[in-house]
């Protein structure tokens, strides 16, 4: 299969680099900087599950380089979306589905107007990892999740064949039947972990030593039941609750992706994540005020 990643950053380039480990044919879209350090640096993931190093991958800053594309995995932050849409507009004219692991749902309905509903496969991550400064793949968790789905029923034989492609890899895969569910499972449990740990700058452990803190992580999450319940996703109590085991099973150290970024001073995804749920939550009357309140505190750390 002829796998292009757009977005070789730390998601793009972990599956880019596990789907080439398991022979597909791999192709980097890339920025003129991010392909210099490609090419001279190669593509290494540094993991748990077990290292991998591609000396020389494919590079290219030009779609129209790419001949042939089955399939586009999109692994840019929310901000970056609007650069990517004509790139992917290309690839999926040569009839390549697209499958975004992006964190948030707004992104979802922004790639379908763009590039027609068929074409945009449902997909999200769960996995711990960043990009060093030689532009390498740190994974620190023991998860490394790539759950996808159709959103469509005309998608069910791409995802058959993803399924086939993606078992022979070292990274866990499903092909869920209910991929819409999984996203705002997601969207909910992100709000809520990034909101938290980025606006308090810790780790969830410390977060949990402090139940009035801690209990702002869980309001999140009811906020976003609401608001997945509000657009047809059936979110329910029990998923919630999962949702509070895994924030509290976590190891100590874990953090969100936004909050590493807030770290080191990167633009944060905020506008995507929290800003998308307010903005949704505005055009059915409901009212988030745990979320708008994290989105306010997060606010000044947001630009880069
Ligand atoms: N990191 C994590 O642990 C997890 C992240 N996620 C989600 O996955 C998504 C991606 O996150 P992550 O991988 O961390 O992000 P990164 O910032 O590590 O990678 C994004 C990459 O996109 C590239 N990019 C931006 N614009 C373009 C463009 N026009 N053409 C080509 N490449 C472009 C950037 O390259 P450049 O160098 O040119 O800027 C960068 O390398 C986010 O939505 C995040 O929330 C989900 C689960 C876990
Ligand atoms: C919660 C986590 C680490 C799971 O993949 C994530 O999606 C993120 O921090 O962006």
């Amino acid at each position: 299969m002829k796998v292009v990643i757009v977005g070789a950053g730390a998601l793009g380039g972990y599956f880019g680099a596990r789907l080439h480990e398991a022979g597909a044919e791999v192709t980097f879209l890339v920025r003129e900087k991010r392909a210099v350090q490609l090419k001279e640096h190669g593509l290494r993931i540094s993991s748990q599950k077990g290292d991998y190093t591609i000396k020389n991958p494919n590079v290219t800053t030009d779609p129209n380089n790419i001949p042939e594309a089955d399939l586009v995995l999109a692994g840019v932050k929310g901000y970056h979306l609007d650069g990517i849409l004509e790139p992917l507009r290309v690839l999926s004219n040569k009839g390549a589905y697209v499958l975004p692991v992006l964190n948030g749902i707004e992104h979802i309905e922004l790639l379908q107007k763009h590039l027609g509903n068929k074409a945009v496969l449902g997909g999200l991550s769960f996995i711990i990892a960043t990009l060093d400064n030689s532009g390498h793949v740190i994974h620190s968790s023991d998860f490394h999740d790539l759950i996808f789905g159709p959103l469509y029923t005309e998608q069910t034989e791409i995802c058959e064949k993803l399924q086939a492609l993606f078992t022979k890899a070292n990274f866990h895969a499903i092909n869920s039947e209910n991929i819409l569910e999984e996203l705002w499972k997601k969207y909910s449990f992100i709000n809520a972990f990034s909101g938290i740990t980025t606006a308090t700058n810790l780790a969830i452990g410390e977060i949990r030593e402090q139940p009035k803190t801690f209990q702002i992580a869980k309001e999140l999450l009811k906020e976003m039941k609401q608001l997945a319940n509000a657009y047809g996703a059936e979110l329910k109590d029990e998923h919630i609750e999962e949702a509070e085991k895994k924030l509290i099973t976590l190891q100590a150290e874990a953090t969100s992706s936004m909050h590493q970024d807030r770290r080191k001073g990167l633009h944060l995804e905020l506008e995507h994540l929290h800003g998308g749920a307010i903005r949704l939550a505005e055009k059915t009357g409901i009212n988030l005020p745990y979320t708008k309140a994290i989105y306010g505190i997060i606010k000044p750390f947001e630009k880069a």
